[in-house]
């Protein structure tokens, strides 16, 4: 494939048709490529470069330190190189996480909500750092969806931000080692769960993506007996991400593929080894723990994902004997996800006349 498109983002989105043309353009890149780049702002760019400085910083920390970055409530922190798996297979970045970072004394925590609890930052720098790069990212998605929304036609340019108030948004900081003679595996071919995904690398490229392919049955990973992890990871096309400076690489997660009736599909990726180290952000925008998608588009309109317990499924399977995922069977906190669906879908009280 020749260079992706590259597009610039409105200062702001009011539904000019100049937006609607773009948002257009955004769905038909998606459509046939399967991934775009947008610009990065000036702004945007201080904020990457004090992240990728700080984690370079952490990475460097003794192994110890960086594994007391660990906490049982939260899948927020350090992931050794190993620990995570793909389709059965220990993928090998290591690995920061940055999950919302919940308070003890959030009634959430309190409660013993799964996913929910403090971020435990290695210091002040590093988390002042990252959440300024997530807060950019944010408008980012925010103003992507907007766009999304104008370019599917949506009766509603709101639609798909109305999922997105204090979206369950997050982020992995990757370092991937150099490639050896035992392996150039660096993350096993999978989709992300969310709405967008909206990522950066250095200048050394190991990413490939998979352009949609015409008839090609793609599963839905929403769906315990359809994940999405390894499949097609042998099987042609995929598109090499050449490394550009200054743009950010945007592609749709599994819940923008549910909410369009697979009009959009959530794009495959895999990462290999390079021959230098290699780093690389992933910022995840999505919709809020609790929010419940319906499809905006198509004939299953009355089918649903909560999103929260999608989140929580996929990082129990990424993460399967990490402390978290222990607390989380061990305390039975999926309990609050049966709890919180309940409520949803609770028959509505019927009142006598
Ligand atoms: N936390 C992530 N987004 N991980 C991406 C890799 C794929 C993940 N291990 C999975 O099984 O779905
Ligand atoms: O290394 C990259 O560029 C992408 C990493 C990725 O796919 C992920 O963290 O989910
Ligand atoms: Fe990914």
């Amino acid at each position: 494939m020749t260079a992706l498109q590259t597009f610039v983002l409105p200062e702001c989105i009011t539904g000019s048709s100049a937006d609607k043309a773009l948002g257009h353009a955004l769905i038909k890149a998606w459509q046939t490529d399967g991934i775009f780049q947008i610009t990065s702002t000036p702004d945007q760019e201080l904020a990457l470069q004090s992240a990728l400085q700080a984690s370079k910083r952490f990475f460097k920390m003794p192994h110890a330190v960086k594994a007391s970055c660990l906490s049982d409530l939260s899948y927020s922190g350090y992931v050794f190189s190993g620990e995570e798996v793909t389709a059965g297979e220990r993928d090998n970045p290591e690995i920061f996480t940055v999950c919302k970072d919940l308070p003890h004394t959030s009634e959430q925590v309190q409660q013993g909500w799964p996913c929910h609890g403090p971020a435990p930052w290695p210091d002040a720098d590093y988390k002042s750092s990252m959440q300024n790069y997530m807060d950019e990212l944010g408008l980012v998605g925010e103003k992507l969806l907007e766009l999304v929304a104008l370019g599917l036609e949506l009766p509603d340019k709101n639609t798909l931000i109305s999922l997105t108030k204090n979206g369950w948004h997050h982020m992995r900081v990757l370092r991937f080692p150099a490639e050896s003679s035992s392996t150039s595996r660096g993350i096993g071919a999978h989709t992300d769960y969310g709405l967008l995904v909206i990522a950066s690398q250095d200048d050394v490229g190991g990413l490939y993506i998979r352009p949609p392919v015409p008839g090609e049955k793609r599963n839905r990973n929403w769906l315990q007996s359809e994940s999405s992890a390894g499949q097609f990871e042998h099987q042609e096309p995929w598109t090499f991400v050449k490394p550009v400076p200054r743009v950010f690489t945007v592609f749709p997660g599994d819940i923008l593929q549910f909410l369009t009736d697979g009009l959009l599909l959530s794009t495959p990726h895999k990462v290999k080894l390079n021959t230098r180290e290699r780093f690389a952000f992933a910022y995840f925008h999505e919709p809020h723990f609790e929010a419940v998608a319906r499809p905006v588009l198509g004939s299953e309109r009355d089918t649903s994902i909560h999103y929260g317990e999608h989140f929580t499924n996929m990082f129990m399977r990424c993460y399967p004997e990490r402390t978290t995922t222990k607390r989380i069977h061990r305390e039975n906190r999926l309990a609050h996800i049966e709890r919180l669906k309940d409520e949803v879908f609770r028959p509505q009280q019927q009142y006598p006349n």
